[in-house]
């Protein structure tokens, strides 16, 4: 554990080659980096690189005229915890948008929908740290969420909004989702509380959009093809709420 001062003017963090200046102030963040590689070639124009140390790959282009950044988190409060705290405290970013993939534990949500967290429990003890006298509730930034909500809206794509669980376990024996789904959580991912955790310390604003990969209730997954579609469609819907904000 390190506390944040820097002690020289040299801008590349241990995990972040960029410089001060190349980062945009709002940045996409899909967990997995080649997801954002992907992002990068297919929807933004005038692409750099800023960074590859881990293979965590980050890059910034424009949409729609806006320049905008998008990097790899990798999985788990963890790791989104060290990327997001560098890109807030050491690059100015202002606007974190994570993009990606959830498995949902309501029974009526269907594959391919787009799930917006407004709020994110965890299994996690991210917020240890704050040492705070009680229960922290992790939310999203309200002007993310209402203009996410209306542009998805706006182009018919299927969406949902609500609570979210942030988990640190991938593989269970035991099915604590349950538990969760009679607390009115729509799907589990594994990043969104420590993101809202960070941006709530130091002030500025996040949102967790996600594409329902597969059902935790009845085991359905999407198939590759459906998968891409419904990664588009919330693909578009962070690039415009990027361009709108
Ligand atoms: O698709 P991404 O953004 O990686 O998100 C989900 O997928 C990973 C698990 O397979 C976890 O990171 C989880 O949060
Ligand atoms: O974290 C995740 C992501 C997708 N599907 C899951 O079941 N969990």
């Amino acid at each position: 554990m390190r506390h944040e001062k820097r002690g020289n003017l040299k801008m590349a963090t241990p995990h972040n080659a960029a410089n001060m200046g190349d980062i945009a102030e709002t940045v996409l963040l899909p967990g997995d980096p080649l997801r954002a590689k992907v992002i990068a070639e297919t929807y933004l124009e005038d692409i750099t690189q800023f960074n590859s140390v881990r293979n965590m790959f980050g890059y910034t282009g424009t949409y729609k005229g806006k320049k905008v950044s998008v990097m790899g988190t990798g999985m788990g409060c963890a790791s989104i915890g060290i990327y997001s705290h560098e890109l807030i405290h050491f690059y100015g970013v202002k606007n974190l948008i994570r993009v990606g993939s959830c498995g949902s534990i309501a029974k009526d949500i269907k594959l391919g929908e787009i799930i917006m967290a407004q709020g994110a429990c965890t299994d996690s003890n991210y917020a240890h740290q704050y040492q705070l006298p009680g229960t922290m509730c992790a939310i999203a930034d309200y002007e993310l969420l209402k203009t996410a909500q209306e542009t998805a809206a706006e182009f018919g794509y299927p969406y949902r909004v609500g609570n979210i669980l942030s988990s640190d376990i991938f593989y269970t024996e035991t099915p604590e989702w349950q538990q969760w789904a009679k607390m009115g959580v729509l799907s589990i991912e594994m990043e969104s509380f420590a993101l809202y955790c960070n941006v709530a310390r130091a002030g500025v604003k996040a949102l967790g959009i996600f594409t329902v990969s597969d059902s935790i209730v009845n085991g359905e997954e999407l198939d590759a093809e459906a998968r891409q579609n419904g990664f588009t469609n919330m693909m578009q819907v962070a690039l415009e709420t990027a361009v709108r904000i």
